[in-house]
């Protein structure tokens, strides 16, 4: 199936600063993919190039097969953006905010579907109050109803939850998988690590303008991941017993507790059987897997000690 979305190429420069390296990067039909990385790694430069904000210095952007210089009245007509900061004139109400923004792009909005919008973001009683009189968390929502109202298919949001309460995040995340049921494509920014691992099917990091890993979630967890195995100890040892330092035990806590790494892959089957080969008194067994937050962590001390820039 032909990609949403195809960046080939992209670099950004702004003066003397390189805001992205040569990127190459393929969204598909229907998921949600996240980028994911660090203040000022060039993700919004990303999103605002595919958008047509942005112009790239060098490479090319398709959108549905489209280039987003050439024929950028069909790539903005297929795209929906929420950008970070609110951008709405507070004068108008929310419905007034939304015609508007659908006259931007020449489509009638009719009734059914605004209110279809407005409910989705729980924002039905607050039709006609003026936007200024919203909160923060409702103007975001109203944000993302105007991103909605020409019914793109590929959604981007900058950061959709970043100042946002945890009961709002969550039905925003709620609201997002129901788009991607309906066939939307969705990319969004974080840098928090919940909300790619908990949403996302595929993850891009990016730091300082490079994609430093790109794969599905879960493989990105077994590739990059490990699970670990600690075993609390009744006596405290001096050293690892050398069946369970074979397999990289460590001793923690000084000498309270053994602890023994495996690629998430595997099991603990062969580090339980060296404890107990080596009559390893164990009070308490302890397992912890790795998270998205630990591979990302992992592979941006692996960019800078390489000095990617
Ligand atoms: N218009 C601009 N002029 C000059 N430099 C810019 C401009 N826009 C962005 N930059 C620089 O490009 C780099 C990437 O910025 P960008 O906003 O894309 O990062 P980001 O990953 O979205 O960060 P954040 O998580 O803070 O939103 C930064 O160093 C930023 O200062």
């Amino acid at each position: 199936m032909e990609p949403v979305v195809e960046i080939r190429g992209v670099r950004k420069q702004f003066g003397g600063l390189t805001a992205l390296e040569r990127v190459d990067l393929e969204i598909r039909a229907g998921e949600i993919f996240a980028l994911l990385g660090p203040n000022g790694a060039g993700k919004t430069t990303l999103i605002s190039i595919i958008s047509g904000l942005l112009r790239a210095t060098e490479g090319e952007v398709r959108v549905l097969g489209k280039d987003v210089v050439r024929d950028y009245r069909d790539t903005r007509r297929a795209i929906g953006l929420v950008p970070q900061e609110i951008n709405f004139d507070p004068f108008f109400t929310v419905e007034e905010t939304l015609r508007i923004q659908a006259g931007y792009f020449g489509v009638p909005l009719a009734e059914e579907r605004l209110v279809e919008i407005l409910r989705a973001l729980d924002l039905l009683g607050k039709r006609s109050v003026n936007s200024r009189a919203l909160s923060g968390g409702m103007k975001r929502r109203l944000l993302i109803g105007k991103a909605l109202v020409h019914d793109p298919k590929v959604l981007f949001l900058d950061e959709p939850t970043a100042g946002v309460d945890v009961e709002l995040r969550r039905s925003l995340w709620e609201y997002v998988r129901t788009l991607r049921a309906r066939g939307t494509t969705v990319v969004l920014t974080t840098h928090y690590l919940e909300e790619a691992e908990e949403l996302a099917d595929r993850v891009g990091v990016i730091d300082r303008g490079r994609l430093l890993a790109l794969e599905g979630k879960a493989e990105l967890l077994r590739q990059h991941g490990a699970k670990t195995l600690r075993l609390v100890l009744d006596v405290p040892r001096a050293v690892v017993p050398p069946s369970l330092a074979a397999l990289g035990g460590k001793l923690e806590e000084g000498g309270a507790a053994v602890a023994v790494e495996v690629p998430a892959g595997e099991g603990f089957g062969p580090a339980l059987r060296a404890a107990a080969a080596a009559g390893l008194g164990v009070k308490d067994v302890e397992t912890r897997r790795t998270t998205l937050e630990d591979v990302f962590v992992r592979l941006l001390a692996g960019g800078q000690a390489r000095g990617d820039r």
